[in-house]
């Protein structure tokens, strides 16, 4: 299955995800074609929105110490809904879908959700840190919403201007 990554200002990002009600081959193909993408270009989080399926699924693969993202690591998260959230924490953001741009964003330290795993069982996770910002980024995208939504009036500008500027120069070294 060829996926390719869709970037901003695409408007298929804009869309609500759909909840995923069968847990078949075709969502486990899916599954397992992001899973290399991601991986591929250095991402830690891709939600299915961003290769153009605009259904209730995300996989994320935190690097471990060693800067690795282990199998092992590999979460598949698919109808999350989050159940708690608190404290406040800022990280530099970045996405596969807004290439090379990051910026400070606040979340919530602590979170919970329950979600369901690639055959529909149900979990909980609780997660601080890395993966709980990961976790808000990606739900985000399952609501349409990308981290360059929450910048300021001032900082989104000045984000449209370096985001053209720099769309004309990859378009003129292709
Ligand atoms: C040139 C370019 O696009 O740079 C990148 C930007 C973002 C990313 C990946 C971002 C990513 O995985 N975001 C997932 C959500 C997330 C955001 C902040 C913290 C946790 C999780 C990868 C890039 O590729 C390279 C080569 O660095
Ligand atoms: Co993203």
């Amino acid at each position: 299955m060829k996926l390719t990554i869709v970037e901003y200002p695409d408007k298929r990002l804009r869309e609500k995800s759909c909840e995923v009600k069968e847990f078949d081959d075709s969502l486990h193909e899916l599954l397992d074609a992001m899973n290399p993408l991601m991986i591929s270009t250095n991402g830690i989080g891709l939600a299915a929105i961003q290769v153009g399926h605009p259904i209730r699924a995300l996989i994320l693969n935190i690097p471990d110490e060693e800067g690795e993202q282990p199998p092992e690591n590999l979460l598949e998260i698919i109808n999350p809904v989050m159940t708690h959230k608190s404290g406040e924490t800022t990280y530099q953001e970045g996405c596969l879908s807004v290439p090379q741009f990051y910026e400070d964003i606040k979340r919530y330290e602590n979170i919970i959700i329950n979600y369901q795993d690639r055959y529909g069982n149900t979990k909980t996770l609780e997660a601080d840190g890395l993966l709980a910002i990961a976790i808000q980024h990606e739900m985000d995208h399952l609501e349409g919403i990308l981290f360059i939504d929450k910048l300021s009036y001032a900082r989104r500008k000045k984000f449209e201007k370096e985001y053209k500027k720099m769309q004309k120069e990859r378009k003129n070294s292709k």
